[in-house]
Order: structure tokens, then C-alpha cells, then sequence
């Protein structure tokens, strides 16, 4: 059904700039609790979400981060599907499984072995089950790599692999429908300040809406959405490719979400495989340019897939895409939380590919600020803006 243009009211308790997978997430996540008795109105500049990270996301989750937070908001992101339909408080919600054949790290030099051999170790610490691997030990269990020049592996097959991303934003969307959240098609043009608070909402059809709190979920739009306040955001849209193909001999066993050396991945996708790839030249690209670089895949993807697993040599590629992640250039971290003079300003931008996967934890976050004033469960402090205005780079060695 289509989405009406206008809001029904003039004024909302919570107003969210972007309605695809992390703006849906809060405003559930909102919408839900029961200390919340506001309104809730999501803008949506395109309700197909035909561009939307969330639609042409790979739709993975991963324990194996760097930084205690990533890997506490993945716990929380994979115990959030393994319990969706109690979440969902719904007996006709789906179960969602995650198909755990982990992600495989390959490092071909001694300090990138260190940096997995590290983030092992913090992992474990927080309970995940990753896992060194020598190429020997790599080599028993997956016989169809070719282990040239790599030195170790790093594997958690527990809580991570696939799942489906797309169902569970189906359902937040759904549910907050239920629960009051109002979702218009529509675009905001304009922030107006007064007392060091956004005070109102500019929408593209004239309107403007007063509002008690703004959370900016533009997506590859949120450094825009920002600067409305002067508040810089380090946010570009990056352009990503995915490939999609069938192997003439399919390997004998899922392959994990294999990051190789080359900077390129592949993971199994039910009979078919997918890889990713991030353009040579990777550069800051208008928000409407999904151009293909179609000799990617002949020049460079394609040798190196085969190179890593010389089943891939022989192989026919079924589909291809390009999307873009809101790359935030100081350290691929999501910027989460409120502006510290704009307080009523709240950002959930930069996620840099790993979003999807963190949307459970950081809608719960911001819900919790919005509602409470403050983090209740996870604190997701570390994730701030005050970094980014100290150029204090939260680094994140793990981002694919
Ligand atoms: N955007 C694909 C990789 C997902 C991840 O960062 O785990």
C-alpha cells in the first residue's frame, strides 16, 4: 500500500528522517515500550527502498569485531533473530535462523595475523567462539582453499553467517504500524533550531512539523541531514558490488563468508555464491550513482575468487548490483546518540556495511536515550558524536 505524503498531526513526540531498516528499528523499538506514550511519525524519501542499503545489503552477521562494542551489539543482534518471534510477541512471526558457517578471516602477513590473533582473544573474552586457524588446520577442514601465502585464519562459527535481514525489516515495519508508528513518503528539506533544540521539521510538501526529539537515519543522506544543524558528519556513499553466480561443481561444504587478502569476499548463498567487492578507485559517489563497473568481475574479482578457491574457475554469474554504504571516513563506525548542544538531535549514521546486523541493538540504544535519557542496557557511548568532533578515531581493523 502506498504511503500517504502528508502527516496526519502537526506535531510528534519523535520524528526519524529515514524509514529503511535502522529507522524502522527504533521506531519499534520506541513504539513498543510501554513507558513511551508519544507519537512517532518515520519520513521516508523512498518507500520502495529500491537503493536502500538495507535492500542491497549481504545480509550477514558477525561476532569477529575489533572494538568490545561492535562485538557486544552483535551478541545482542543474534540473540535479537534467535528470539525474534518472541520479540515480535506475534505467534505468526517467523523463526529466523542465522546460518552459522561463520566468516574466515585469511591473513597473508604477520601483522594482519596479529591484529585477528588480538581481536581473538578480546572476542573469546566476551564469549564468542572464534577461533585460530593454521593453514594446516584450515586446510583438514576446508580442503577447497588454496592456502597460498596465507599464514593463519580466524573462524567463529557460532551466531554467524546469514540471516534474513530482509523478513525481520518486513516485520519491524509491520509491527510498528500496529503499535501507532505513522509513516509518511516524503523528504525533509529543513531542521529549524531555537534554545539548542530542533524545534520543527521541514517536509518536501510544505509542511512543518514541531517535534520533541529527531533521529537522523538518512542513510548515505545523513551527513545532509546534519550539516541542517552545522553539525559535520565524515559520511560519503561508497559504492559496493555483489556478485552473485552458481559454481559448475559446487564445494562440498558452506562456504564461510571468506575475506581474502584481496579485499574481495564470498560466502555461500543457498546453491549459489556471493561475493563482494569495493570498487579500485574508491571514491565518494553522488547518492543517486549505482553505475556497474562491469570489468571489475574479468579484470580482478573473478582471478581472485578462482586463485583462493580454484572450483571457482569454473562458474556462471547469475546476477550483479550495486549499492552503497555510508562510509564514515574517520573510522567506519557508526556516529550514535545525541548532539551534545543539540540534544534533541540524535544520529544513527555511518554504519559502513555493518548495519543491518547492528540495527537490533542500536534501535534498542537509541530508544532507551529517546524514552530515558540515557543507555540502559548496552552503553553505546563509545559510538558518539563527541569522537568525531575530536577526531578520535574509534578504529575498526575488521570492516569488510
Ligand atoms: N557488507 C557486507 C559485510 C557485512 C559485515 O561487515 O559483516
Amino acid at each position: 500500500m502506498a504511503l500517504p505524503i502528508r502527516p496526519t498531526h502537526q506535531t510528534y513526540d519523535i520524528v526519524v528522517i529515514g524509514g529503511a531498516m535502522m529507522g524502522s528499528a527504533v521506531a519499534w523499538w520506541c513504539a513498543r515500550n510501554p513507558d513511551f506514550q508519544g507519537r512517532i511519525l518515520v519520513i521516508e524519501a523512498d518507500p520502495t527502498f529500491e537503493h536502500a542499503a538495507t535492500s542491497l545489503t549481504n545480509s550477514c552477521i558477525r561476532q569477529q569485531f575489533g572494538t568490545a562494542v561492535n562485538i557486544q551489539i552483535s551478541q545482542f543482534g543474534a540473540m535479537f533473530i534467535d528470539r525474534f518471534k518472541e520479540f515480535m510477541e506475534d505467534d505468526s512471526a517467523p523463526d529466523i535462523p542465522i546460518q552459522s558457517f561463520g566468516y574466515m578471516y585469511l591473513a597473508d602477513n604477520d601483522s594482519f595475523a596479529e591484529t585477528l590473533a588480538n581481536s581473538q582473544l578480546l572476542q573469546a573474552s566476551l564469549g564468542a567462539g572464534t577461533q585460530m586457524l593454521s593453514p594446516a588446520k584450515l586446510a583438514a577442514a576446508y580442503p577447497f582453499y588454496n592456502l597460498d601465502g596465507i599464514i593463519a585464519a580466524s573462524h567463529n562459527p557460532v551466531n554467524e553467517g546469514y540471516f534474513d535481514g530482509g523478513t525481520i525489516f518486513d516485520w519491524l515495519r509491520k509491527k510498528g504500524g500496529q503499535l501507532g508508528v505513522e509513516r509518511i513518503h516524503n523528504r525533509a528539506t529543513g531542521l529549524r533550531l531555537g534554545a539548542n533544540k530542533v524545534t520543527h521539521v521541514a517536509l518536501a510538501s510544505g509542511e512543518s512539523i514541531s517535534c520533541g526529539a529527531v533521529v537522523n537515519c538518512a542513510g548515505t543522506r545523513g551527513a545532509e541531514i546534519s550539516a541542517m544543524i552545522d553539525a559535520p558528519l565524515p559520511i560519503e556513499p561508497r559504492l559496493r558490488y555483489t556478485y552473485v553466480f552458481e559454481a559448475e561443481t559446487p564445494l562440498p561444504r558452506d562456504l564461510p563468508l571468506t575475506i581474502d587478502p584481496s579485499g574481495i569476499h564470498v560466502r555461500s548463498d543457498g546453491r549459489y555464491y556471493m561475493a563482494g567487492a569495493a570498487p579500485d578507485d574508491d571514491h565518494p559517489r553522488d547518492p543517486d550513482d549505482f553505475a556497474m563497473d562491469h570489468n571489475l568481475w574479468e579484470d580482478k574479482v573473478w582471478p581472485a575468487l578462482a586463485h583462493r578457491i580454484p572450483a571457482f574457475e569454473r562458474i556462471k554469474l547469475r546476477n550483479t548490483w550495486a549499492g552503497h554504504y555510508d562510509y564514515n571516513t574517520l573510522d567506519q563506525n557508526a556516529v550514535l546518540g545525541p548532539h551534545p548542544e543539540v540534544r534533541n538531535f540524535h544520529f544513527c549514521n555511518g554504519f559502513s556495511g555493518h548495519g543491518l546486523q547492528q540495527s537490533p541493538a542500536v534501535g534498542r540504544g537509541l530508544s532507551e536515550l529517546l524514552i530515558y535519557g540515557a543507555y540502559r542496557s548496552l552503553d553505546l557511548t563509545a559510538l558518539g558524536y563527541e569522537r568525531i568532533r575530536a577526531n578520535a578515531a574509534l578504529t575498526e581493523r575488521a570492516v569488510i
